[in-house]
């Protein structure tokens, strides 16, 4: 790009800085000095290229969604948190919020990730050990208890079951007296990323992509804030794979989802915004951070010329970063603050929408109480003392992390060809029910692909790992120690005899005749064809539970189970 295009923009981005709201902070250095709010070419200077990298919110925006960077708004500080029961839940959510958390973020039990309720003889052991269990609505209202809906963004990560439990949330929400329409927050239910890496489904894929249509067009036309659909990638990287592949198969789902409301019908430029994303900060520092870059440039492109995306939220890719977790280790345990701190830089210096830092005991047990302060402490120091939030995306124009960022961009859309050829091989017609994407992405479940690949990669990486190519501090290097033990959190089997206990009141309690009318009336919409979330909602009303709104529909729609591959 010549030098006066360059300086046009610059003219162009400054009118929208100047005219946007900025916290009222301290921008300058710890010296005192002023610092600009974005750094590019020296004026005069030309910049070949320079239409990839741009202004920090504009097209393509690899250098942010917003003009102001983190002087606008700083990243959401929310971490993921749940375990035991309900109540014991909104405790540690007051805790956070006590603490400055920014918004929620719920962890669910087993149980209640694969659609059982407590006293499923399946579900024997494992009731509140890594998430909340949450049986019915009257759980989720506990859950919420005196924490107002509608002022706080809330984020449940579930896939399986997503639907079902929405339906919790937003009855939880009327029994607060909070309309639905303004509520703002959340919802993983990526399925795709289920039969990838996760491995929680409840049904095939088919009918999963059915609840998650009738979910996008409920809140597409109610929810307007509401983001349904949180695109997944970090589970794809803690199962093994490369930084390229989490990118590139993330996104290729969440072209998968776009596909998806095309083919209902929907507003593009409607249900877009409602698409966000989710990926992990690993520890190679620069690696990450081009990631992050290249996602931003490749969703605003594909939204834009492929699906036709015309407004600018709708070709905005908004995620929330977790640190890795595959990364921490059991040994050495507080180096793992080291490390979380180094992964939360990149996402913040990737431009990070929202941040989740582990705690440095994650490998051993849910956080306890003081871990999960340090991680939320760890975000504050980077938030309030090290000057990160002042300038946007500072390392824009750096030669190596350009060049990543081109270079993990170009293996992305590698991968993409390959998973548009395997949905030829599926519609040689090129005839695709939902999408191109989506029959590559559904051929890639079914016959392995996705798995052999991440699998391939995780094999590599443990191959060096023991060859000592690649080197982790307590475990193939420097493993001589004097630090102690950590105190773990244990959660009391009692909570599962009490959650048991109390969801045979709960169940007692209830006009069954209304239950079972409202269960059968959900199946009569599952037959028909007709949207499932309004006769959903009638029985979360009823106290139906979760265990048996999953129930009535396995027997409808059957169960899946993963291909064997070696
Ligand atoms: C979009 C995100 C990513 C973030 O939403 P947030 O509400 O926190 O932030 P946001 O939308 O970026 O910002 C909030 C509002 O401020 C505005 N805003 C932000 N920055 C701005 C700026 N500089 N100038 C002007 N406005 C700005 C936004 O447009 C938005 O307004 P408008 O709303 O008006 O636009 C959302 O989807 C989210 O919260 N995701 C979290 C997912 C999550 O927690 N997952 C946990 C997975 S844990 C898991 O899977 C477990 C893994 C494991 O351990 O096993």
């Amino acid at each position: 790009m010549d030098a006066d295009a360059i300086e046009e923009g610059r003219r162009r981005w400054q009118a929208r800085y100047d005219a946007a709201r900025k916290r009222d902070a301290d921008f300058t250095t710890l010296s005192g000095d002023p610092v600009e709010p974005v750094y590019g070419p020296r004026p005069g200077d030309s910049y070949e290229g320079f239409e990839r990298i741009g202004w920090p919110g504009e097209y393509p925006f690899t250098r942010g969604l917003y003009p102001t960077g983190y002087r606008g708004r700083t990243w959401t500080i929310r971490q993921f948190a749940g375990f035991g029961n309900a109540e014991q839940t909104n405790e540690r959510y007051k805790m956070i919020l006590g603490n400055g958390g920014g918004g929620l973020s719920v962890a669910f039990d087993m149980p209640t990730l694969m659609g059982r309720d407590s006293d499923d003889p399946r579900s024997l052991g494992e009731v509140g050990h890594c998430g909340v269990a949450i049986d019915s609505a009257a759980d989720m209202e506990v859950l919420f208890k005196d924490i107002p809906l509608g002022d706080v963004t809330t984020s449940m990560t579930i896939s399986g079951p997503a639907v079902p439990v929405f339906c919790m949330y937003l009855v939880a929400a009327e029994r607060q007296g909070v309309d639905p329409a303004v509520l703002n927050g959340t919802l993983q239910t990526d399925i795709f990323k289920e039969y990838i890496a996760q491995k929680e489904w409840l049904f095939q894929p088919e009918p999963h992509l059915r609840l998650i249509g009738d979910l996008m067009e409920h809140c597409a036309a109610g929810i307007p804030a509401y983001k349904p659909l949180s695109v997944s990638g970090y589970h794809i990287r803690e199962a093994g794979s490369t930084a390229a592949q989490e990118l590139a198969y993330t996104l290729a789902d969440g072209f998968g989802y776009v596909e998806l409301g095309l083919s209902r019908g929907l507003d593009v430029d409607v249900f877009a915004p409602g698409l966000s994303f989710f990926f992990d900060a690993h520890v190679d520092f620069f690696e990450e951070i081009a990631k992050f870059r290249a996602a931003r440039r490749i969703w605003a492109r594909w939204m834009r010329d492929v699906y036709g995306a015309k407004s600018e939220k709708a070709q905005w890719l908004r995620f929330h970063t977790q640190t890795a977790g595959v990364s921490l280790t059991a040994q050495q345990p507080y180096n793992n603050v080291v490390r979380t701190a180094v992964e939360a830089l990149a996402a913040v210096l990737g431009g990070t929408n929202s941040l989740h830092t582990n705690a440095l005991d994650e490998t051993l047990a849910l956080p306890s109480e003081q871990a999960a302060e340090i991680a939320l402490r760890t975000q504050q120091v980077l938030m309030e003392e090290t000057g990160v939030a002042n300038v946007a995306d500072p390392l824009g124009g750096s030669w190596y992390v350009e060049q990543l960022t081109d270079r993990i961009e170009a293996d992305a859309e590698k991968i993409f060809e390959q998973i548009k050829e395997r949905g030829l091989r599926a519609h040689p017609d090129g005839q695709h029910p939902i999408g191109p994407i989506t029959s590559g992405i559904l051929r890639g479940i079914e016959d392995g692909w996705f798995t052999g690949e991440i699998a391939e990669s995780a094999f590599r990486y443990q191959q060096a790992l023991e060859k000592g190519d690649k080197k982790v501090v307590g475990v193939n290097v420097n493993t001589g120690s004097v630090t102690g033990d950590l105190e773990i959190l244990r959660v009391s089997h009692e909570v599962e005899r009490e959650q048991v206990r109390l969801l045979g009141e709960r169940k007692a309690g209830r006009d069954d005749a209304k239950v079972r009318g409202a269960l059968d009336a959900m199946v009569a919409a599952a037959r028909s064809g007709a949207n499932m979330i309004e006769p959903m909602l009638d029985a979360v009303r009823a106290e139906a539970t979760l265990g048996e709104i999953c129930g009535v529909l396995r027997d409808e729609w059957g169960v899946y189970t993963e291909p064997a591959g070696f």
